[in-house]
């Protein structure tokens, strides 16, 4: 079941720029987006900084209307049934700072719990669960401007969750945080879709985005450049492989050498530590290592490795210099 449709979404800003006489500038920062979400799922939305992202997520979210096209939430359309909505969704932007740090965690909740008329049983239960599931609890009466940011970012996952949405919208959740608690708040929206609540999330970390989603646009200058899970994503690339190798002693011309052997697509490298560290996009690449250890049976291997495609080889494929 679809839960999120979004048709042909536009969205342009007008902004003045000078003092005298000002011009006004526009910017097409949606250029006709469509996608659908189901339900339970986790959806990324990936791209470079002013791609396009965050305007979704607000279009989503009914603070910003829509220039042209539609964006429905089981079935309501965000600009125009805002009502029906919003009971549905609930969003949270990394690094907010909407929580009031004079109060303790669970007096937030409550304040929240207030806003959307949570009757008083629903509400208490409902914030022992929260603060259980975000391992708050044995904190939850201390006031919040003695939380990590860590803590803090879990507490907005919370204050999220207050009114049991069906959809969470999350920008960039764990921006800031340490591994620990980037790990833990991943868990925390694992649980969350095991549960059926369904996630869009936008984040620059490529690795969270591999980790949790189960499928994701890539989006660039306002308009989706590719869509798909992780696994056909890496299938849509192409048919070629990754070696990399460390090598110690390797000289341009060694590279050059490299370039020139039957079946490399391309080569890059990096010096480190005075350790040559070479990248090979290649066809065949058990072929190419027979034949480099041949031609350069004199250098140091230090290590030999051949990898699949990660996703940040996709988003630099997608987004970048078309090379990986
Ligand atoms: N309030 C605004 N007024 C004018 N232009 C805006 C406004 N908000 C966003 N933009 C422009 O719209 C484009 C898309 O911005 P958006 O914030 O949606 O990108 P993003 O993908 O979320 O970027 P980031 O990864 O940096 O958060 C950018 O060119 C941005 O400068």
């Amino acid at each position: 079941m679809e839960v999120i449709n979004i048709e042909g979404l536009k969205r342009s800003y007008n902004t003045k720029t000078g003092v005298l006489n000002s011009k006004t500038k526009t910017t097409e920062a949606l250029k006709g987006v469509s996608f659908n979400i189901k339900k339970g799922e986790i959806f990324g939305l990936l791209g470079p900084n002013g791609a396009g992202k965050t305007t979704i997520i607000k279009i989503l979210a009914t603070l910003l209307a829509p220039t042209s096209g539609t964006a429905k939430i089981l079935g309501f359309d965000t600009y125009g049934q805002e009502k029906k909505v919003r009971p549905n969704i609930n969003f949270i932007f990394g690094g907010e700072r909407n929580l009031y740090w004079r109060l303790s965690a669970r007096d937030n909740l409550l304040y929240f719990a207030d806003l959307y008329k949570i009757d008083k049983e629903t509400r208490e239960k409902r914030i022992d669960y929260l603060l259980d599931l975000v391992g708050l609890t044995g904190r939850a009466d201390e006031k919040v401007e003695t939380y990590s940011k860590g803590m803090k970012q879990k507490l907005q996952i919370a204050r999220g969750l207050i009114n049991n949405p069906e959809i969470l919208l999350l920008d960039e959740p764990t921006i800031g945080l340490d591994p620990v608690s980037s790990r833990e708040l991943r868990n925390i929206v694992r649980t969350l879709a095991g549960k059926g609540h369904t996630i869009l999330l936008t984040t620059h970390y490529m690795y969270e985005a591999e980790e949790l989603c189960d499928r994701i646009a890539f989006i660039k200058n306002g308009e989706i450049v590719a869509l798909n899970t992780v696994s056909e994503l890496k299938k849509q690339l192409n048919q070629n492989s990754i070696i990399e190798v460390k090598v110690s002693d390797f000289s341009d011309d060694d590279i050059s050498k490299l370039k020139s052997m039957k079946g490399v697509v391309e080569v890059s490298s990096y010096l480190k530590d005075d350790i040559n560290n070479i990248k090979i996009v290649c066809e065949t690449p058990l072929e190419i290592i027979k034949l480099m250890l041949e031609k350069f049976a004199d250098k140091k291997i230090i290590n030999l490795q051949i990898r699949e495609f990660s996703l940040e080889d996709i988003y630099i494929n997608l987004i970048g210099d078309g090379h990986v």
